[in-house]
């Protein structure tokens, strides 16, 4: 790994340095050759084994823990940091730099009562789930290995600690700049900071001066909104999303009680200690601009509430956007028709006026309002259920999808008006390989993450990883031999809710 040292050459005060502590026994539980392959690495050696465990020091590596505060459940936290997460530097890769982190790697400045380690089970889950988010295409921090060890550490029991290595193209998150807008830090000089360092970093193409601030916030709103819109899209869940574990680049972080639905519910709560529902699943797009609202409070000593506000604005209208950008290509909507073309089948795609386009826009969110009714009503599997369209040919009355409900005469009446829709098809097959391009047929299913970490946990035995995290780069193909993985958990897989213990 070669590093270079921005943030903690140009952001002193911004972080504390800090060494981590080396794990025992330390051996690779994972390795994703494709994120490696982000910051210019091959194949794993015993060296790099020894650097990311802690046990000898990486070359050119400066260790810190960032500062950063941020709303927790609604209330606000005023300092956190990171408590369990040193950053090594940023490895410089052939597409630009990646920081290093050990999620993991010992206690730090910031670690209050907490002992500054993760557990086994939690490392795995989050190499597995930035491995197979990177693969359904949604804006992720990535990572590049799990390291198991025979490190006791308590949580509810005694159970073993591991780190995951991690890459993002930054860590800066929503509560970096609430950190240094509230309270007795509260001091603009350094929130310019950061921003202009952000900027520099991460928004080249931006200047650094009121017009530059402005577009920045306005390119948050819309990567946040992007962001979310995936999450809807792919039916994830990410179970905990306080202002401090949002990206200010758009990418999904921290990955703590997360799942994938597997049967479609819209209120589903996969974190344990989320009484209330906040973080639900059908909750985070008005989560989003919520916190977004928190980031824009912490920016109004340097950004006009204005502009700000205006920013904030266009969140809904990009976050419908690019839901149904992405819904259109997996249900199979042709996207550039109106209605009115549609009912006399014209579809020489001209481009609509906007009253056109934003009827045939609302036409689709009902639409696929209906459907997402129908997979809760009839209690069915999201991912399967969309996995269907790609056998589907909308011109036969008779679809697989129908044998899956049990409110048939609902069903139809939706059918018929999905037919409509779509209109005529010339090309069948091609339009059913596309709808198997963006409708995955293998996610994480929570129930095969636990199985995977069981056999780590009783037999020490990592196959399953392997195996889960082989078939989560291929989400999209037919992977016959592993026909099973698809299924619908189950009994005691259904609906598990993870604790935040980790
Ligand atoms: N075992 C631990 N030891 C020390 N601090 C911890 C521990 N677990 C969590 N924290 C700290 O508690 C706060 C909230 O934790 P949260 O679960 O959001 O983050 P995280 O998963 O630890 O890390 P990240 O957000 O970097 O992915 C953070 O400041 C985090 O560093
Ligand atoms: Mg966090």
């Amino acid at each position: 790994m070669q590093f270079k040292q921005d943030f903690f050459e140009q952001l002193e005060g911004f972080y504390s340095q800090v060494y981590p502590l080396p794990i025992s026994n330390p051996h690779w539980l994972g390795w994703s050759d494709d994120a490696a392959q982000l910051i210019g690495l091959e194949k794993p050696n015993a060296e790099l084994l020894m650097q990311l465990s802690a046990n000898y020091a990486a070359p050119g590596a400066s260790y810190y823990a960032q500062v950063y505060s941020g709303h927790q459940f609604g209330g606000y936290t005023p300092r956190l940091g990171d408590g369990r997460s040193i950053i090594l530097g940023e490895a410089i890769g052939p597409n630009g730099a990646w920081d290093v982190a050990l999620k993991g790697g010992g206690p730090t400045p910031y670690s209050r009562q907490g002992d500054g380690r993760a557990v086994m089970r939690s490392a795995v889950r989050e190499f597995l789930v930035s491995e197979a988010l990177a693969a359904l295409n949604v804006p992720t921090s990535r990572a590049l290995a799990v390291i198991g060890s025979d490190l006791p550490v308590w949580r509810e029991s005694q159970e073993t600690a591991a780190i995951t290595v991690r890459l993002a193209k930054s860590h800066i998150r929503f509560g970096h700049f609430e950190y240094f807008c509230h309270g007795e830090q509260g001091d603009t000089g350094k929130l310019s900071q950061l921003v202009n360092f952000t900027i520099k970093q991460h928004f080249a193409h931006l200047s650094t001066d009121a017009a530059g601030y402005k577009q920045w916030f306005y390119e948050i709103v819309q990567s946040t909104a992007k962001m979310i819109a995936h999450w809807q899209s792919v039916g994830f869940a990410h179970g905990v999303m306080n202002t401090d574990n949002m990206s200010i680049l758009g990418d999904t972080f921290d990955f703590g009680p997360f799942a994938f639905l597997d049967t479609f519910k819209e209120g589903f709560i996969c974190n344990h200690s989320d009484h209330e529902g906040r973080y639900a699943f059908g909750q985070q797009p008005a989560v989003g601009l919520w916190n977004l609202k928190r980031l824009a409070q912490a920016l109004t000593p340097i950004i006009e509430s204005d502009d700000l506000i205006a920013a904030l604005n266009t969140y809904q209208s990009e976050l419908v956007k690019q839901y149904l950008r992405l819904m259109r290509g997996k249900l199979g909507l042709h996207q550039a028709a109106s209605l009115h073309a549609l009912n006399s089948q014209d579809l020489s795609a001209k481009p609509l006026s906007q009253e056109a386009q934003a009827e045939l826009d609302k036409h689709d969110l009902q639409l696929l309002g209906l459907f997402t009714v129908l997979l809760e009503t009839n209690q069915l599997d999201y991912t399967n259920s969309l996995r269907r369209f790609g056998q589907l040919d909308p011109s036969h009355s008779h679809s697989t999808l129908r044998d899956d409900m049990v409110d048939v005469a609902g069903f139809d009446t939706w059918y018929k008006a999905y037919q409509d829709r779509v209109g005529e098809v010339a090309d069948i097959h091609g339009w059913q390989c596309e709808r198997n391009s963006v409708n995955p047929k293998y996610i994480l299913r929570n129930y095969l993450a636990q199985e995977a970490i069981i056999d780590i946990e009783e037999n020490g035995d990592n196959s399953k990883l392997l195996q889960l995290q082989q078939l989560l780069r291929r989400p999209y193909d037919e992977q016959p031999e592993m026909e099973d993985f698809a299924k619908r958990p189950p009994d005691w897989g259904q609906g598990l809710i993870m604790s935040c213990s980790s």
